[in-house]
């Protein structure tokens, strides 16, 4: 090695040192830097916080708190995400959404095309094409109607209008929408992007060809599951409806079909409807499920509403109501849960469900040693203007709230095994509240009062 060859590699081995140095020098700055950012923030919020307080306690103006801000958001999101679900069940189309028509209502409250853009946001943000394009749509459609613009634009509601359909499969019109963006923005990089790649992919022919039937059907199901989709139906009332078998007096209607039997039973027992929900306004929580894989109690997506028990001594109706359900039913409530009473706003519901304690997972019922849940009774202490029916998804049969009545249904056959024709859930309610109270009646007790099966489906 030469003299000035040594003398390079010192020069490299110094510049290579050098850099390390810097780095390191950097590294630590903008660590110190994302401390003292943290501290900052904080210290910000904390100052923020007291201002705020201290603003509001002067009364003269109301300011939100940042934490609140977040909060609200987040409570927008879950409203926009109700919203949809009673879109889907009751098939009710984007404009009578925005324009507030909605069956059963009076007030007339619409949405804005920021309001349809958000809406349409929510569902982008799930990956819901099928709700973000519904509501891109009417978002373009309120501005095509002259209404005038809040925050957003037409390209950029173009933007997701035609993306959400090129999702969908249906390039040509995606392709559509897009020139309608480059008519009022050439320049728009992402849009001269993607009408190159749908002019591409509609010349070669790469569009996966799917029959326009096929993706109708696929459009309408949403990917949804047959048990969730006759749900549905019948929350609109596409099946058959008990109604019309009560009769109002104190006397209980039969249906049978298949095992299943129910009982809509007019009770009139007012008690339970006002002092019961008395009883309850400062105790509702959010209601739970059991998690089938931790055994734990937690809340879901598919049941939403509020709940609270109530024991018999808390008051003296609830005393009544439980020998009144043992008088009808034959059977020992001694052994039954407490009365649970249950409130679904807007929205509000449970999606289909057992209520017995299937195999596998019966450790929810195992603790208290009463074995498992053989009947449900479940009063309608609300009527409800529109929704909130209880519908009996393999039996395809829907029960409309009416006040002062209840159903009563066995969960189990006389031999103890789950009688799994009993599927059933609670339609979310689209206007007004719904207001049920469950009493879940247990196997022990009963050995004399029901006589058990030999068979398993006895
Ligand atoms: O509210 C209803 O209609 C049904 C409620 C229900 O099935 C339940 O709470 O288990
Ligand atoms: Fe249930």
């Amino acid at each position: 090695m030469t003299h000035s060859q040594v003398l390079q590699l010192q020069t490299d081995q110094h510049f290579l040192f050098a850099l390390l140095g810097v780095s390191c020098v950097m590294l630590l700055w903008c660590l110190l830097f994302t401390v003292v950012c943290y501290v900052v923030i904080g210290l910000f919020s904390v100052v923020l916080t007291v201002v705020i307080s201290f603003i509001n306690t002067l009364g003269v103006i109301f300011l939100p708190h940042p934490v609140w801000l977040f909060w609200h958001s987040s409570q927008r999101r879950t409203a926009a995400k109700a919203l949809m679900r009673l879109q889907d069940t009751y098939q009710l189309d984007t404009n009578t959404i925005s324009t507030g028509e909605l069956p059963g209502s009076s007030s007339v409250a619409s949405l804005t095309v920021d309001d349809c853009f958000d809406l349409g946001k929510v569902a982008y943000s799930e990956a819901d094409y099928y709700h973000t394009e519904l509501w891109m749509a009417q978002a373009l459609k309120q501005l095509d109607q002259g209404e005038t613009p809040g925050l957003m634009d037409t390209v950029t509601i173009l933007e997701y209008l035609s993306y959400s359909i090129y999702q969908q499969g249906e390039v040509e019109r995606a392709l559509n929408f897009t020139k309608r963006l480059l008519e009022l923005d050439p320049t728009h990089q992402r849009a001269n992007m993607n009408l190159k790649h749908y002019e591409y992919l509609l010349s070669e022919q790469k569009v996966e060809a799917m029959e326009e039937d096929e993706r109708r059907q696929k459009r309408e199901s949403r990917g949804q599951t047959d048990d969730l989709l006759k749900y549905e139906q019948l929350c609109r009332g596409e099946g058959t409806g008990m109604s019309e078998f009560v009769s109002p007096k104190n006397v209980c209607i039969l249906l049978q079909t298949f095992n299943v039997f129910f009982v809509q039973i007019y009770v009139s027992f007012t008690e339970i409807s006002e002092k019961g929900r008395f009883l309850l306004y400062h105790r509702l929580r959010r209601a739970t499920v059991h998690d089938p894989q931790t055994g734990k109690l937690t809340t879901a997506h598919y049941r939403v509403s509020k709940s609270a028990w109530l024991k018999a001594y808390e008051h003296p109706v609830l005393d009544k109501i439980n020998q009144r359900i043992g008088d009808i039913t034959g059977l020992d409530v001694t052994t039954a849960e407490d009365l649970q009473v249950a409130n679904y706003g807007i929205g509000g519901q449970y999606e289909p469900h057992f209520d017995f304690g299937q195999k596998g997972e019966l450790y929810a019922f195992e603790e208290s040693g009463t074995g498992n849940r053989i009947a449900t009774w479940l009063f309608y202490m609300s009527d409800v203007p529109a929704g909130g029916a209880t519908v009996f998804t393999k039996v395809g049969v829907t029960v409309w709230p009416i006040k002062g009545t209840a159903v009563f249904w066995y969960n189990l056959y006389p031999s103890g095994e789950g009688d799994y024709q009993t599927r059933h859930a609670a339609c979310p309610v689209l206007v007004g509240s719904k207001w049920v109270s469950n009493k879940w009646i247990r196997e022990r007790g009963q050995e004399f009062r029901r006589r058990c099966g030999l068979q398993e489906t006895d």
